[in-house]
């Protein structure tokens, strides 16, 4: 029998919990899952609100960003994510760390026109308007230029069939600038609406925030990079032909991207900002000269290995879900962070690390012997082995023909036996 879901939004939590209970047959106890991860302080933040939905979070280390050693908070679900962010920042802070380059943070919205007969036209109207047009868009939000930010500029693109976009470039500050822009567009859409008796199709912000881009660079003698029997320079010519694939090939992109991508979005969690927006912005950055190509490069000359990523960042350090995530403001004190831009340098770094971690152990020892590495390392972590022990019983759960708890509670428990014996 289907339930009555009409106005759910309007019923109270234990009515919202009691008619999942029933639609999805669930037990007490399943429904006592709602109640363990419920936080009152959530009910408004999202619609139709349950429960918490808890992710682990743990920390990045060794990242060295512009001489600054950052310890980087990282909230993800996936395994060897945050070892390799720790891996790639390690062998680069070896190195010196990463430079950042960081020109501009404007946010651009859009005010979308249809159906015009000469679109030049009204462009050319509204370019002439393009002054009073600012002041209109800040008058919509007063408080962000008396921060120091604003409207900036204006600009028209005649898009064909008919449509015109004008584009709204905002600095805005401290924030990612999104809910702020979106109220500054709408006003100005009605200004353009009286001057061209046009109204606006829509008027949003966009994702692809080239106004706001930020860029890591390394360089790291090829010796930092050698890896079990592969020597440095080979490891480092690797490294630079799996670029050059992720150049040429859009499947290999694909996946050399989400590496990058593995690193930011838990960045963007664990400091509150929608990774959905810094996902399409850098995917659609990875499409900006037609074809969709790595996000990164790396370059060998046999003595250094040059990586560089330049992405659209748009974070903010205020607003958003930010002002009510206590975890989030937290993160920006682990992350000794001052301004939403430090931010974006710490967020582009790691994803520079990330993949530069994911490629090399790529080219060298495949993917699988970090995970398993990973697997058995938190397996004899997990039988109680302490990290003197762990060395000793990696080897032996390697040689196992069995790698489960039970298998490793029993190496450990000979490894102790055999230790007591040799200590009489
Ligand atoms: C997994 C490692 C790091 C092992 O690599 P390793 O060489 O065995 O590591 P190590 O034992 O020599 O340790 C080196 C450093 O790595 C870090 N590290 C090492 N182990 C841990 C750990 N347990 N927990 C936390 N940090 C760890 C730590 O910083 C450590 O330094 P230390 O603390 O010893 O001075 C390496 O194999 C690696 O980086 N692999 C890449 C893994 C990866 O990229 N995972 C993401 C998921 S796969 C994916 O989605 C992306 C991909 C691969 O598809 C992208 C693409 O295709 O391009
Ligand atoms: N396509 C997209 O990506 C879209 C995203 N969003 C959502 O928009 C949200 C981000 O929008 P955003 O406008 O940043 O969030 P807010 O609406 O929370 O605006 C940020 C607020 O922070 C306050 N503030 C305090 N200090 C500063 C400072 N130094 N600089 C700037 N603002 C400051 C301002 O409030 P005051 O001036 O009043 O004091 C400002 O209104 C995210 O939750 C995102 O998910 C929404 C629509 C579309």
């Amino acid at each position: 029998m289907t339930a009555d879901f009409r106005h759910f939004y309007q019923k109270n939590w234990a009515e919202r919990t009691a008619i999942v209970a029933q639609q999805a047959h669930l037990t007490p106890a399943e429904q006592a899952l709602f109640k363990q991860y419920y936080l009152p302080q959530h009910h408004e933040i999202i619609e139709n609100y349950l429960t918490d939905y808890p992710l682990p979070m743990g920390l990045a280390v060794n990242l060295v960003v512009d001489g600054v050693d950052h310890i980087v908070p990282m909230v993800t679900e996936e395994p060897s994510v945050i070892a390799a962010a720790s891996n790639g920042a390690k062998i680069v802070k070896r190195a010196g760390g990463f430079t950042t380059v960081l020109n501009q943070r404007e946010m651009i919205g859009q005010i979308v026109l249809e159906q015009l007969s000469d679109p030049a036209a009204t462009a050319a109207v509204i370019e002439a308007h393009a002054a009073a047009l600012l002041k209109v868009a800040d008058a919509a939000h007063p408080s962000l230029k008396k921060r120091g930010g604003g409207a900036r500029r204006l600009r028209t693109r005649v898009l064909g069939q008919g449509y015109l976009s004008i584009d709204l470039f905002v600095d805005v500050q401290a924030a990612m600038g999104a809910n702020m822009l979106n109220s500054m567009l709408e006003a100005v859409a009605k200004s353009i609406g009286v001057m061209t008796k046009q109204d606006a199709l829509l008027s949003i912000l966009s994702n692809y925030a080239t106004a706001s881009l930020v860029k890591a660079i390394c360089d790291i003698p090829v010796g930092l990079l050698q890896a079990g029997r592969y020597a440095g320079k080979l490891v480092a010519q690797k490294i630079a032909s799996a670029s050059t694939v992720a150049q040429l090939d859009p499947y290999r992109a694909t996946t050399h991207n989400k590496g990058i991508m593995n690193g930011i979005d838990a960045v963007a969690i664990a400091s509150g900002n929608d990774w959905r927006a810094l996902e399409s912005g850098a995917h659609a950055y990875a499409v900006k000269d037609g074809q969709y190509r790595g996000m990164s490069t790396w370059t060998s000359d046999g003595r250094m290995l040059h990586g560089e990523l330049e992405l659209p960042l748009p974070v903010g350090i205020v607003g958003g879900s930010i002002k009510i995530n206590e975890l989030a403001q937290l993160n920006q004190r682990i992350l000794g962070i001052q301004t939403a831009g430090d931010l974006e340098r710490i967020m582009v770094a790691i994803g520079l690390a990330q993949n530069l971690a994911a490629l090399r152990a790529l080219v060298t020892t495949g993917i699988q012997q970090g995970h398993m590495h990973l697997q058995l390392k938190s397996l004899a972590m997990a039988a109680g082995a302490t990290p003197e022990e762990l060395p000793v019983i990696l080897q032996r759960l390697e040689l196992a023909s069995q790698q489960d708890l039970a298998t490793t509670q029993q190496l450990i428990a000979e490894l102790r036996q055999t230790k007591e014996e040799t200590d009489d």
